[in-house]
Formats: C-alpha cells, sequence, structure tokens
C-alpha cells in the first residue's frame, strides 16, 4: 500500500485542500505538522524550503496545487476529461491570483503583517471576494449540477468550498465575517453546504484539530 506522508504547519491554509483530498478518498495517511521550532532543520530538506511537502513512499513533492492535482489524479477528483482538467486547472489559478489580491489583508489578519485591518477588508478584500465569487457563481450555474466543473466533485469544490466556510461568521476562523456578504452568492453558499456533507469529509471537518486558519 502507498504510504502518504503531508508535512505542514500546524494550520489548514495550504495544507489543507491536500489533507481533504485525501480524507476524502478514505486514504490513510501521515498528517505530520511541523512546529516553526523544528522548521529551520527541516527547511532545507524540503523541494522549494517550503511546506506544504507530499511523500509518496518516501518521494517529495512540492507545491500545494501540485499536491492537490497529483492527488485529485489518484482519487478521481481532477476533471473526467483533458478540458475539465484544464478547467479545473483555470479555477485554481484564478483563485490564486483572487489570494494574491488580497495577501495584505490576509497578512494581517493572521497577524502576520501589521496594518487597519478594517481597511484593508473594505478596499482589498471585499471588491476582490466580489469580482472572483461573480466568477466562481458563473462556473456553478453552467454545471447545474452544484459543482464547479462538470457533473461531478472535483478538487476545486474542496478548495473554493473550504474558503468559503473560512468566511462564515460562525467559522471560529480569524477570516469570519458577516454572512451577509456570503449570502449576496446564494449559489456559492449552497456549494459550501453541499460539498461538506459529503460524508469523508464531514468526518474529516469535525475531528480535525481546530485551528485559526
Ligand atoms: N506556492 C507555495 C507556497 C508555499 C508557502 O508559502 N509555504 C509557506 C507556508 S504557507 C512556508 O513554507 N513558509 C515557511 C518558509 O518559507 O520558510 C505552495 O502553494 O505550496
Amino acid at each position: 500500500m502507498v504510504h502518504y506522508k503531508l508535512s505542514y504547519f500546524p494550520i489548514r491554509w495550504a495544507g489543507e485542500v491536500p489533507r481533504q483530498i485525501l480524507a476524502y478518498a478514505g486514504q490513510k495517511f501521515e498528517d505530520n505538522r511541523i512546529q516553526q521550532a523544528d522548521w529551520p532543520e527541516l527547511k532545507p530538506s524540503t523541494p522549494f524550503g517550503q511546506l506544504p511537502v507530499l511523500e509518496v513512499d518516501g518521494r517529495p513533492l512540492g507545491q500545494s496545487h501540485a499536491i492537490s492535482r497529483y492527488l485529485a489524479r489518484q482519487f478521481g477528483i481532477n476533471g473526467r476529461c483533458p478540458w475539465e482538467e484544464a478547467q479545473v486547472n483555470a479555477i485554481a489559478d484564478q483563485f490564486k491570483d483572487y489570494l494574491s489580491d488580497i495577501r495584505p489583508y490576509n497578512l494581517v489578519k493572521m497577524g502576520f503583517a501589521q496594518g487597519d485591518a478594517d481597511q484593508l477588508y473594505t478596499e482589498t478584500f471585499l471588491p476582490n471576494f466580489k469580482k472572483h465569487y461573480q466568477f466562481f457563481t458563473r462556473f456553478l450555474k453552467a454545471s447545474g449540477a452544484g459543482f464547479l466543473i462538470g457533473d461531478s466533485l472535483t478538487w476545486v469544490d474542496i478548495l473554493i468550498a473550504q474558503h468559503t466556510s473560512d468566511l462564515l461568521s460562525d467559522s471560529g476562523s480569524v477570516f469570519a465575517t458577516k454572512d451577509s456578504i456570503i449570502d449576496e452568492f446564494p449559489e456559492l453558499k449552497a456549494h459550501q453546504k453541499k460539498i461538506h456533507a459529503i460524508p469523508n469529509l464531514k468526518k474529516w471537518i469535525e475531528t480535525r484539530p481546530v485551528t485559526p486558519f
């Protein structure tokens, strides 16, 4: 049996989608959470000096989206044909652009930078959130099946549903916001509920370590 070891810091962030793909697939894996004090010694041995890293029978793979794509392909949630795979990649790349656009806000919310969180919320987060959730809504409407691409689950459903869930007012996340902003995107709200009701994902979410992001 293949041995999967996912190394990341003890937070959800970039490690959470690979973890959820493994959980969705019912795949046992080593959920290796690295404490900050242990990181400097480990860093030089990783492919790109960063985490997450997935080890597959000891072979390391870096970059969170590459890890997610690899796992998604193994477990049948990377799109059902080359066109769907390309669409999945497009959503994943667009999501990275979105994260890059809202990075100043995220860094302050996570406590990694100083700044006026309220001002960044209004000027940086909100316009970019609305812009991207309009894009994602179009994909959900085109699918008509409650998934972003095609008529079945792909890993970008897991990616976007986790982000939506972090924004909910009762999420316990540092990114929790007013429900009214999610209410403007009913398709995305229903999408999050649908994806997180998938039994293996529901179980993972209920039992995973509680962290602020
Ligand atoms: N593009 C990379 C970014 C990875 C990344 O930024 N990792 C951060 C944690 S989220 C990290 O390893 N920071 C520690 C360091 O750079 O020394 C990915 O998506 O995997």
